[in-house]
C-alpha cells in the first residue's frame, strides 16, 4: 500500500490517464505483435490463404456475427478455396481442405485425434461426448452407448417409433387433414423426433406431439440455444461464464430459457432414480434407458456423477432433434417439389406397402432402392452438423507437398463435400437417380463414402442408426398416406442461408408449409 501511494498518485488526473494510455499502448502493442507472429512466424504462415484471416481471429468473428446477420463464413471459405486452391489458412491457427480424396485422413478412425479447445463449450454440455476433446476420455465415454444405438436395438424398438408416427397421423387426421390449414414441417418433425429420443433414451414418452400447433417450447429452447452458438464458438468464455449462473437465473433473465432448464431437472430426477434401483438391486431392464445402460457399464466413478450423465443425457437429445427433423424435412419439400419423383416414389411405396396403415419391417424399406436413394439425396442436401469440426492430429500430416504441423486444426466440412462437382455433378439439384445402382466417384470408391452429414471417424453420429429408421418409416408411412402440398414454400425456405450450429435457412423464412389430404380423399 505504502508502495503503490509513493511510486503514483492515483488520486491525480493526469497520472490516471497515464495508466489508461499505458493500458491501451500495450494492449495496441500486443495485438500488432501478434499480426506479425501469425503473418510471418506462425507455423501456418507459409500456408495459402487471405492474409485478413491469417492476421487475426476478428476477420471470421466478423462473418460468423456480423455481415449479413453472421453465419456466413462458410461462403467465404469456399470462396478462398476457388481462389488459393485446396489448402488454406481460415483463420490465425485452422486450416481448411476440400479435397475429396483426403477427408478420410482427416476423420479417420485413428484412436489420437482430439477435437479443439473451442468445441469444449460449444453446446454448454463439456462432459457429453460430442463436446470431449481429448480422444482417450472421448473413446472410454462412447463405448458402453455404441450397443445401444446400435442397427439391432433400434430395429427392435421400431414399434415405439410407429407408435409415435400413429399418434402424429391421428392430430393430423383430426387438425389438419382435408383443412385449409397448413402444418409447419419443421415444427411437426421437431415434436416428432423429440417423442421418439425421449422414449428411445430414456424410456419415457413425454408428448411433445400433443402441443398446440406442435409448437414445443423445448424445441424452440433448443433452437434458440443454437442461435447464440456462433457466440460460443467465436468468444468462447461466454458459456463458460454462463455456466456459473445458477438455471434459475437464467430462466428469469430469459424466460425461453426455462424449458430448458425444467427438461435437466427431469433428467437429473430420471438419473436419481435409476440410481436408486441400482442401490437396491431392483434394475432389471438394462438397456430401458442411457443411464441404465451407463450405470451397469463398467465407466469409472467419476464418470458416473450425475451431473456428467445430465450432460450426456441432454447431449443425446439435444443431438437427435434438429438434425433428424431437418433431414426429413429437406426430403419432403424436395420430393414434393419434383412431381416425377414424387410419382415414382409413391410407386414404390404403393407396391411394397399394400395395407397402408401397416408398416413393413426397416428391412424391406431399405430394399427400396428409389425411396432410399431419396433419402440418401435428402441428407446430402440437409448437410447434417453444418458447423465444422476441426481435428488436430498428434503427429504432422502431409497433404500433397504441404506439412501440416502436427496438432494443428484442420478441417474441411458437408457443405464443401457435398458440392464437389467431380463427386456430385449438379450439386445443388436433388437427383436420387445418382445414387441407384451402386454409383462410384471418379475414383471408383462408392459415392456414399463422400457423405459427411453424420461425420466420420471415431466421432461419427451416434444415432445415424436411429436417425435412419425414423426418416425410413416416417416418409414412408407419410407418402403412402397422405398427399402433400406445398404451401406457400420454396426453396428459400430450405436452402441454407447461414451456420447457426446447423444448416439455417434465410431469416425471412416463416418455415416449410403444407396443406394436408388423405389418400384416400
Ligand atoms: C439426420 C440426423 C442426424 C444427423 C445428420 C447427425 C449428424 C451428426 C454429426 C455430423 C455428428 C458429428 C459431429 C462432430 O464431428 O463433431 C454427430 C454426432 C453425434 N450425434 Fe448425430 N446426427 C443425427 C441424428 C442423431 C440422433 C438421432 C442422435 C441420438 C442418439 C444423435 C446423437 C449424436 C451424438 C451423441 C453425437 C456425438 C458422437 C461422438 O462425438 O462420438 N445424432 N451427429
Amino acid at each position: 500500500m505504502v508502495l503503490s501511494s509513493s511510486i503514483i498518485d492515483f488520486g491525480d488526473p493526469s497520472n490516471r490517464w497515464m495508466l489508461v494510455v499505458c493500458v491501451v499502448s500495450a494492449r495496441i502493442l500486443y495485438q500488432v505483435t501478434l499480426v506479425v507472429y501469425n503473418l510471418y512466424v506462425s507455423p501456418l504462415a507459409k500456408f495459402p490463404g487471405p492474409k485478413l484471416a491469417a492476421a487475426s481471429h476478428w476477420y471470421e468473428t466478423y462473418y460468423s456475427l456480423l455481415y449479413e446477420g453472421g453465419g456466413r463464413y462458410y461462403l467465404k471459405i469456399t470462396e478462398w478455396h476457388e481462389k488459393y486452391g485446396p489448402i488454406i489458412r481460415i483463420n490465425p491457427n485452422e486450416l481448411h481442405i476440400r479435397d475429396p480424396e483426403y477427408f478420410e485422413t482427416i476423420y479417420s478412425q485413428g484412436n489420437d485425434i482430439d477435437k479443439v479447445e473451442w468445441q469444449r463449450f460449444m453446446f454448454s454440455i463439456p462432459s457429453s461426448i460430442g463436446s470431449t476433446v481429448e480422444h482417450d476420455v472421448h473413446r472410454i465415454r462412447k463405448a458402453p452407448l455404441l450397443s445401444f444405438f446400435s442397427k439391432a436395438r433400434v430395429q427392435q424398438q421400431a414399434p415405439n417409433i410407429i407408435a409415435r408416427l400413429e399418434t402424429m397421423f391421428d392430430r393430423l387426421r383430426k387438425e389438419y387433414v382435408g383443412k385449409a390449414k397448413p402444418v409447419n414441417l419443421c415444427d411437426l418433425f421437431s415434436c416428432f423426433a423429440a417423442d421418439v429420443i425421449t422414449r428411445y433414451s430414456f424410456g419415457k414418452s413425454y408428448d411433445f406431439l400433443g402441443y398446440p400447433d406442435f409448437i414445443c417450447p423445448f424445441s424452440t429452447a433448443v433452437a434458440g440455444f443454437k442461435k447464440a452458438g456462433q457466440i460460443s464458438i467465436q468468444f468462447p468464455i461466454v458459456p463458460r461464464l454462463l455456466r456459473t449462473i445458477p438455471d434459475q437465473w437464467v430462466s428469469i433473465l430469459r424466460p425461453s430459457f426455462a424449458p430448458v432448464a425444467s427438461f435437466k431437472k427431469e433428467v437429473f430426477r430420471l438419473i436419481a432414480a435409476e440410481k436408486a434401483r441400482k442401490a437396491d438391486g431392483s434394475t432389471k431392464d438394462t438397456d430401458q434407458s442411457i443411464f441404465s445402460q451407463l450405470l451397469d457399464s463398467n465407466l469409472p466413478a467419476s464418470e458416473l456423477e450425475s451431473h456428467r450423465l445430465m450432460e450426456e443425457g441432454v447431449a443425446v437429445i439435444g443431438a437427435a432433434i434438429d438434425t433428424t427433423k431437418w433431414s426429413t424435412v429437406v426430403i419432403i419439400f424436395h420430393i414434393l417439389q419434383n412431381p416425377i419423383v414424387l410419382e415414382r416414389v409413391r410407386q414404390e411405396l404403393d407396391k411394397a406397402i399394400p395395407d397402408p396403415s401397416s408398416l413393413p419391417p426397416l428391412t424391406t424399406l431399405e430394399q427400396l432402392p428409389y425411396f432410399m436413394a431419396c433419402i440418401e439425396e435428402g441428407i446430402r442436401l440437409s448437410y447434417g452438423g453444418f458447423v465444422r469440426s476441426p481435428r488436430r492430429h498428434p503427429k504432422p500430416l502431409q497433404y500433397q507437398s504441404w506439412t501440416i504441423p502436427a496438432r494443428t486444426p484442420i478441417c474441411t466440412d458437408a457443405w464443401t463435400m457435398h458440392h464437389d462437382e467431380n463427386i456430385f455433378p449438379d450439386s445443388f439439384s436433388f437427383r436420387p437417380e445418382r445414387w441407384l445402382n451402386d454409383p462410384k466417384s471418379p475414383s471408383g470408391k462408392s459415392l456414399s463414402r463422400y457423405i459427411l452429414a453424420f461425420g466420420k471417424g471415431s466421432r461419427v453420429c451416434l444415432g445415424m442408426q436411429l436417425a435412419y429408421a425414423e426418416m425410413e418409416l416416417s416418409l414412408a408411412a407419410l407418402f403412402r398416406q397422405f398427399d402433400l402440398q406445398l404451401h406457400e414454400t420454396t426453396r428459400k425456405d430450405i436452402d441454407v442461408y447461414s451456420d447457426a450450429l446447423g444448416p439455417t435457412p434465410h431469416p425471412d423464412s416463416k418455415g416449410p408449409r403444407v396443406l394436408i389430404r388423405s389418400r384416400s380423399d
